[in-house]
């Protein structure tokens, strides 16, 4: 793979975040703006630097990979740009607006209409059909209507399974049923936590491919994981180590799903 490679700016910036001119001159829309965001947890000898300046633009309609060892940040990275949690120092701006400002319940809003979780365990309901959970979280949204759950969960590949439970699905299959409940409400974003993490290979490639596939459709990706053989399909790595962005690389040719191996 070709790597088009920068360095993280060390430092914060002041004043109000500009996406990088394109090749002509042109700002494209940044999907993701930080400047100098930072996530302090605790205060005085028991504070934690979760994340230190982090600097980050992630042009609409791409795919990111973070990369990191555990600890390194990559968790409150995405928590940030998912508004479950707030920045202690800087700015994160998300489809051109500033969430870092936001209150508890703007955060909510933010999350509810323009965020789609997926995590590594796929915490469906198990009382609740494939379906049902779809629906379930598309209502939270006012988009809960049957046909758009079940459009959702045909993007998936899962379209003849809704009506079963989340014991009668494999492990790959459970996690596409929480990619199609994440992906029911139309998200600009979609953030995913390990979403392989509990999967074997091919399973795992199954869902990368549903990942890559939502991506080909325009939405923006971001995964956090620790396997890194799953940089190889993105269009920009991002590698944190100790709460900093030590790395943001471009991939010039994005691999397909069915090549990620480990
Ligand atoms: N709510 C919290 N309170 C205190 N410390 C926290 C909290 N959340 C995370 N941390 C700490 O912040 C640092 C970064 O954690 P984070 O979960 O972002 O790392 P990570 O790279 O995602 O790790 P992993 O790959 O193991 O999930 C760690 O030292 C962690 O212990």
């Amino acid at each position: 793979m070709r790597h088009g490679s920068e360095r993280a700016p060390a430092s914060a910036r002041d004043g109000a975040p500009e996406p990088a001119p394109g090749p002509d001159g042109a700002r494209e829309r940044a999907a993701v703006l930080l400047r100098g965001a930072s996530k302090t947890y605790g205060k005085g000898h028991a504070a934690v630097h979760a994340l230190r300046e982090a600097d980050l633009e992630v042009p609409e309609g791409e795919l990111v990979v973070l990369l990191g060892p555990s600890g390194s940040g990559k968790t409150t990275l995405l928590n940030l740009i998912g508004g479950i949690e707030p920045p202690t120092a800087g700015q994160v701006v998300a489809g051109g607006r500033d969430i870092s400002r936001l209150d508890e319940d703007g955060r909510t809003a933010y999350r509810r209409d323009t965020v789609g979780f997926v995590f590594q365990f796929f915490n469906l309901v198990p009382s609740l059909t494939a379906l049902e959970n779809v629906r379930l979280v598309a209502e939270l949204t006012g988009r809960g209507d049957r046909e758009r759950s079940a459009a959702a969960l045909a993007a998936v590949g899962l379209a003849e399974r809704g009506g079963r439970f989340p014991a009668q699905l494999s492990g790959g299959e459970q996690q596409r049923v929480a990619i199609a409940r994440a992906i029911a409400k139309d998200p600009a974003l979609l953030l995913c936590d390990e979403p392989t993490g509990a999967l074997d290979l091919d399973t795992g490639r199954g869902v990368l491919r549903v990942l890559q596939d939502l991506n080909g459709e325009g939405r923006t990706v971001m995964v956090v994981t620790h396997n890194a053989a799953i940089a190889s399909m993105a269009h920009r790595v991002v590698r944190m180590r100790s709460g900093r962005i030590v790395e943001v690389a471009r991939n010039a040719a994005p691999a397909p799903a069915e090549e990620v191996t480990w």
